[in-house]
């Protein structure tokens, strides 16, 4: 048998990473080297050959500089990661020295990836366009990273067919009922007590819509995915975006 991935992860203690944590040990082909969480020193990460990142959107981006500064292949869960923060990373993955890849999703849900791909090939077929995304309430993050990334994704479709802004009226609106906004994409955050992790993107044009919608009912629905990137990260050096590209969509 090849020898075994060693695994450590940060944020081991939340919900995310304590899943991670009993994932990783349930693996033939993984060893769980290492769990930190707040406040412990990383250091040499347990000597892990790969490390899974669940934490704080204020914490990841020093956590996996701290990854990348010892060479070590990191997958990331965490959310945040905006332009700045990706174009950051990239050149602290440049200056390291080390051949070390990087792979962040916001979402490992093979489900939801395909909602997002699904999204983006709808986009040009439709005027109109909104996302909801609801989640439980413990959440710190809104709107959620995976409403931000669909939001992009979509944008970018519906500038490819050139299409303009979603048609939308309002010119009064004092405490915010139309949303946020990413992109140009109106984006609604839902937080309630027997949530975990839900989207729908609804489309509408002249006399139809279509509403796609994904449910993580629990967690063990990101493992398949977490997993896949850990075994993938270190055939893929520098910046990965996206579960999509391991999976071969
Ligand atoms: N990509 C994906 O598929 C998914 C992404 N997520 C994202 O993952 C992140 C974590 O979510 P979740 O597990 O629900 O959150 P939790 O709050 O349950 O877990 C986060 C953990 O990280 C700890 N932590 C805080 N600061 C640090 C630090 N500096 N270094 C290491 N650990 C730290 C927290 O400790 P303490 O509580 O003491 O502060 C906590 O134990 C969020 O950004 C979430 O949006 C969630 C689900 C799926
Ligand atoms: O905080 C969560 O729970 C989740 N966070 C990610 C996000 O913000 O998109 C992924 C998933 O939605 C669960």
């Amino acid at each position: 048998m090849d020898s075994l991935i060693r695994v450590a992860v940060v944020g081991a203690a939340g919900r995310m990473g304590s899943q991670v944590c009993r994932a990783v040990e349930a693996a033939d082909d993984l060893e769980l080297v290492g769990r930190f969480d707040v406040d412990d020193d990383l250091r040499d990460l347990g000597g892990a050959d790969v490390v899974v990142e669940f934490s704080v959107p204020s914490a990841s981006p020093d956590n996996v500089a701290h990854c990348v500064g010892q060479g070590v292949d990191v997958v990331v869960g965490t959310t945040g990661w905006d332009e700045e923060r990706l174009a950051r990373l990239e050149q602290q993955i440049a200056d390291s020295g080390h051949d070390v890849g990087v792979l962040i999703a916001p979402n490992f849900a093979v489900g939801a990836v395909l909602m997002m791909r699904f999204a983006e090939q709808a986009a040009r077929f439709y005027e109109s366009v909104e996302i909801i995304e609801l989640h439980h309430p413990n959440k710190v993050d809104a709107p959620s990273g995976t409403a931000a990334r669909t939001a992009r994704l979509v944008a970018a479709a519906r500038r490819s067919a050139g299409l303009g802004d979603v048609p939308d009226a309002t010119t009064d609106d004092p405490d915010g009922a139309r949303g946020a906004r990413v992109d140009g994409i109106p984006v609604h955050s839902v937080r309630l007590r027997g949530l975990v992790a839900h989207q729908e993107v609804v489309l509408g044009t002249e006399g139809e819509t279509l509403t796609l919608r994904h449910d993580s009912f629990d967690r063990v629905s990101f493992m398949p995915g977490v997993l896949a990137a850990v075994r993938a990260v270190g055939d893929h050096p520098g910046l990965t975006v996206g579960l999509e590209n391991v999976l071969d969509l």
